[in-house]
């Protein structure tokens, strides 16, 4: 099979190969974690400028008719076709701008006109002004002339009862433009969604402070922060937990239930100091996947604690990263009642790029010019590491290397997610 092949079908490959550890392939994976969640009950009416991002449980329908009214396309001269029959020459009487209530149209003249104007009662045409000659109160027309030019019809765009956004739109810029324009100032959407991060890591610093011995910046917090935002999600509490079982049990335990989802990140691989799975065992949390077939990110885990789901990723900010979108996102996208987001396409490798076969890989890549179709051609870094961050920034997205492949070959089609 084809890696173009591969990535047609609904599975990622990790589920042909022999796995040792029975890591879970990555597609079984996110199907075991989206079975854990139902979109969050609870609506709420917010304001156009708290929309963005947000889901729209509601259909939003045009107030009135999309324009409300007929009006000019172009600055210019509206009048009335039939006039024009035998002459070009009419007097000009009135004015009317955008936002003026305008008097009849007098048969046999014009009226000056600028753009967004209501077209005055008796005017069928407007005449923009590059095929006018205007000498003092008369105006010449110059140019050839069409019945009904220029002139945007009351509904041409939406009828006044149109659902002009059905629910399920995940809103962004768009979808705000068409409310606005739809006399809607407000929209019913889901409430937004809660998320706890609990940092697990004696070694992590917040960003900027004083770093000794083997203290390490925080990464995760910030990327996390921003990852969720950009899901249309919020990260309402940050606990930093020391790396002990108890403690964090004590805080998974505090957080369930007044969160809809907690992120831990680091502590869920395999030594006496990694606390996440031994605590999620202590409180009896149901644990859906544990171990995945993807590279980086091997050890992520997704579990449920009363009635948060619990999203385990690796301390390893690439390894975080990718988990973060193949489940976090889809995990966001359920719980918000979005439909899943659809942003991957399809690039070519600009280079051979071998690969050991077992678990599916997520590699950053950047997209570096096109082939003779106009294919996007895509490179990544020979070697990567999940703790690097430099080719993580120099990306324009994430190739995916499906499990069972040896060798990508030059020019062969990989998916690629923009990040
Ligand atoms: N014996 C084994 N060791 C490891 C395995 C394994 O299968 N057997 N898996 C490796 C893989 S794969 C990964 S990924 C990591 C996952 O580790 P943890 O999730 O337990 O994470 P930590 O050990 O806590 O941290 C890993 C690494 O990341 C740094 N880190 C943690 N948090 C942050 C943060 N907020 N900002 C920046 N960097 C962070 C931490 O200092 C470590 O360097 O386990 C492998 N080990
Ligand atoms: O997920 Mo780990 O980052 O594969 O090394």
């Amino acid at each position: 099979m084809t890696v173009f092949e591969r990535i047609e079908s609904a599975a990622c490959g990790c589920d042909d190969l022999h796995r040792p550890g029975a890591l879970m392939p990555v597609h079984e994976a996110v199907a075991a974690a989206l079975a854990l969640v139902t979109p969050i009950a609870q609506t709420e009416e917010v304001t156009l400028d708290k929309a963005r991002g947000r889901c729209l449980v509601a259909p939003v329908l045009a107030r009135s008719d999309m324009p409300r009214f007929d009006n000019a396309a172009m600055d210019g001269y509206a009048l009335r076709y039939a006039d024009l029959r035998d002459r070009a020459l009419l007097p000009v009487q009135g004015v009317c701008a955008a936002g003026d209530a305008p008097t009849p149209l007098t048969t046999g003249t014009m009226m000056r006109i600028f753009t967004g104007a209501p077209i005055p009662e008796g005017a069928d045409t407007v005449v923009m002004q590059e095929a006018i000659e205007r000498s003092g109160d008369h105006a010449l027309v110059t140019g050839p002339v069409r019945v009904g030019s220029h002139i945007r019809k009351a509904g041409n765009d939406q009828r006044c009862g149109d659902v002009v956004l059905a629910p399920g739109l995940r809103l962004a810029a768009k979808h705000l433009a068409i409310c606005a324009g739809a006399g809607a100032g407000y929209v019913t959407v889901r409430r937004q969604l809660r998320i706890a991060l609990v940092l697990s890591g004696d070694e992590i610093t917040p960003a900027g402070e004083p770093v000794q011995g083997g203290a390490i910046w925080d990464v995760n917090t910030p990327m996390l922060r921003a990852l969720c935002q950009d899901a249309g999600a919020d990260i309402v509490a940050v606990q930093q937990v020391p790396d002990r079982r108890a403690a964090l049990v004590a805080t998974l335990a505090d957080l369930s239930g007044k969160v809809d989802m907690i992120l831990t990140s680091g502590g869920i691989s395999v030594g006496e100091r990694d606390p996440v799975k031994p605590a999620l065992r202590d409180l009896g949390a149901r644990i859906a996947v544990s171990g995945v077939a993807i590279k980086p990110g091997k050890p992520v885990t997704v579990s449920q604690l009363g009635t948060s789901v619990i999203l385990s990723l690796p301390g390893n900010p690439v390894a975080a990263f990718v988990t973060w979108h193949v489940l976090g996102r889809p995990l966001v996208d359920r719980l918000s009642g979005a439909a899943p987001s659809s942003a991957r396409r399809h690039v070519r490798a600009a280079a051979p790029i071998p690969h050991r076969p077992g678990r599916c890989e997520y590699r950053p890549a950047s997209i570096i010019g096109y082939d003779g179709q106009g294919i996007e051609i895509a490179a990544c870094a020979p070697n990567v590491n999940s703790a690097n961050l430099g080719p993580l920034a120099a990306a324009d997205g994430l190739i995916l290397i499906p499990a069972d492949t040896e060798q990508v070959a030059v020019g062969d089609m990989l998916e690629f997610l923009p990040i």
